[in-house]
């Protein structure tokens, strides 16, 4: 508990209700700290998921959300701290892992399809020719996200909620313990929204699979989290249900800070059921 602050500014002060601490840990975070030449991203992040807990790691623009996940992701040499899935080594347990990235990342400049996709994945290598086993698990997947007829197109002419949809399915093709998703509705429209958080609900209904979802997006945190980590200037300032972090202040906190792909664009502060 030593490394939960309540000290930002807008949060719940007093108690949090941490997992319990007997169940199996499907990510270990502990005392991690990512410096770049002349600045600390991450200074000092400790929490735990358990197996099957759904998290959404909110905090205002710039606290290094995106930083931690790539961290975790094996993309950003940690300075010091560790990082454990299923109790490995986070580089060593990748293949525990499925990534849903934010939608501007994930544009395809190359005709990809669908399938291609998927099956690279379960491969590990770009797929010159798809064999039917690998065929007909692509369409299960697809199929479990509700994106089956998504198959045979090419990804840069999806919508944004197809995409998304398709990045999902890709994310859990190889059973993962742990999906991590970066903001993946930002961009998306109203109704793709809509649909991809009945799938996120899906997600945090299940006990096998537990999920960290970054989001500005409060609709989000109120329908899937089961635990909310809160980061502020690379620090964790609060870790507890949504219930204990949803109070009147830290509402605005989350919501009123403009997300993802608008941030840059615009000083537009967003509606809370918004991203
Ligand atoms: N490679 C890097 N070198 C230097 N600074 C970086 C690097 N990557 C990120 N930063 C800075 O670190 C801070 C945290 O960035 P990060 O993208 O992790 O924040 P975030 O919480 O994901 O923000 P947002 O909600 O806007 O996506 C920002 O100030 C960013 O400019």
């Amino acid at each position: 508990m030593s490394a939960v602050h309540a000290e930002a500014d807008g949060m719940p002060q007093g108690h949090f209700t941490l997992p319990d601490p007997s169940l199996p840990r499907v990510l270990e975070v502990e005392n991690l700290i990512v410096d770049v030449p002349g600045r600390r991203l991450l200074d000092g992040i400790s929490f735990w998921v358990p197996k099957g807990e759904f998290v959404c790691l909110c905090g205002p623009n710039g606290a290094g959300k995106s930083t931690f996940l790539k961290t975790v992701l094996g993309l950003m040499p940690p300075t010091s701290g560790s990082i454990r899935i299923m109790g490995k080594p986070a580089q060593k347990a990748l293949r525990e892992v499925g990534y849903v990235p934010q939608r501007k990342t994930s544009d395809m400049t190359f005709p990809a399809r669908s399938i291609d996709l998927i099956v690279a994945s379960m491969r590990g290598s770009w797929p010159l020719r798809i064999r039917e086993e690998e065929r007909a698990r692509a369409i299960e997947i697809l199929r479990h996200v509700g994106g089956e007829k998504l198959l045979e197109k090419e990804i840069a002419r999806l919508s944004g909620g197809e995409t998304q949809r398709v990045f999902l399915a890709r994310a859990l093709v190889n059973k993962p313990s742990l999906v991590i998703l970066d903001e993946p509705t930002a961009g998306v429209d109203v109704k793709g929204r809509a649909e991809f958080l009945d799938l996120l609900a899906e997600i945090s209904a299940s006990d096998e699979l537990a999920a960290i979802l970054v989001t500005h997006n409060l609709a989000a945190v109120a329908r899937c989290a089961e635990r909310v980590v809160y980061l502020d200037a690379g620090r964790v300032s609060a870790w507890g249900l949504p219930s204990e972090l949803l109070g009147q202040a830290s509402l605005s906190a989350i919501s009123a800070v403009a997300g993802g792909d608008h941030a840059a664009h615009s000083h537009h502060h967003q509606l809370p059921d918004e991203e």
